[in-house]
């Protein structure tokens, strides 16, 4: 659905050239420290930001080539802070953009833990409570505008989706993005810092590192932890998880 060919930015930020493909139906990750590139990739990836070299096709067509709405219709980008704009209340900003119908609008907010939030006004919530809201809208644009012959639910980028999230809802969310990708066939990209979250919930991960993606697979073969504290500069004692899951990391005291 998306493919990467020698695609990246020479001027600043710079990210160095990049191949590969998002399927409908994966999760994958970005990680890397803070300033690796991870906000840039994503731009690049929304086409927010055209690349400067290299190519990156949605369906087979050169992402800066599309039409403004076509390409909304496939592809949802959630930046870290969506200003809210105006005092709309939880279920309308969920729907903003897009037509859905009353059921989807009720599965999404359920999705999300949103029902008891949903006549509340946005600029009355918690962070977090804002950033599912955000994410809920991300979905409903994908879901609500796919065509009755589209073989898949679209692209959907979220950049740092957990940031506020508590323990609970980081799980919550984790498993409904997994659960969005298989019903739907939607193919979704999450920068994440918790690299614990990555390994247990990704179907890959790329990995970046001062502009440049150095690694990328199965999170078993990327987060080695070797690998990770060599990148971060930090300390993991590696605890096992199950024989065949990637090693959870723990910071070493
Ligand atoms: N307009 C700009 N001018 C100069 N440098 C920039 C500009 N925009 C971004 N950068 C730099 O490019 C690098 C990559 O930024 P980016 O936001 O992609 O990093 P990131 O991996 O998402 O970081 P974080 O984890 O902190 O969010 C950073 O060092 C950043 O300071």
């Amino acid at each position: 659905m998306l493919t990467l060919h020698q695609a990246g930015f020479t001027s600043i930020p710079a990210l160095a050239p990049i191949d590969g493909e998002i399927h409908p139906g994966e999760l994958l990750a970005i990680v890397g420290p803070n300033g690796a590139g991870k906000s840039t990739l994503l731009s690049m990836l929304s086409g927010y930001r055209r690349c400067e070299q290299g190519s990156v096709q949605l369906d087979g067509h050169l992402l800066h080539e599309w039409e403004i709405t076509a390409l909304a219709n496939r592809r949802a980008l959630v930046a870290q802070q969506e200003p809210v704009g105006f005092d709309w209340r939880v279920e309308e900003l969920v729907c903003l953009g897009s037509k859905p119908e009353k059921a989807l609008i009720a599965e999404l907010l359920d999705d999300l833990d949103l029902v008891p939030l949903a006549k509340r006004s946005v600029l009355s919530l918690s962070g977090g409570e804002r950033q599912r809201v955000m994410i809920a809208r991300g979905a409903c644009q994908l879901l609500s505008r796919r065509s009755n012959t589209a073989k898949d639910g679209g692209l959907l980028l979220l950049d740092e989706p957990t940031s506020a999230l508590d323990i609970g809802q980081q799980q919550r969310l984790m498993r409904q993005l997994r659960a969005w990708a298989t019903q739907h066939r939607m193919a979704i990209v999450c920068v994440l810092h918790d690299l614990n979250l990555a390994a247990t919930y990704a179907d890959g991960v790329w990995l970046l590192h001062q502009g440049q993606r150095i690694a990328y697979g199965k999170p078993h073969h990327v987060l080695t932890p070797a690998r990770i504290a060599d990148v971060y500069g930090a300390e993991f004692q590696a605890t096992a998880n199950h024989a065949a899951s990637p090693p959870l990391l723990a910071l070493a005291r």
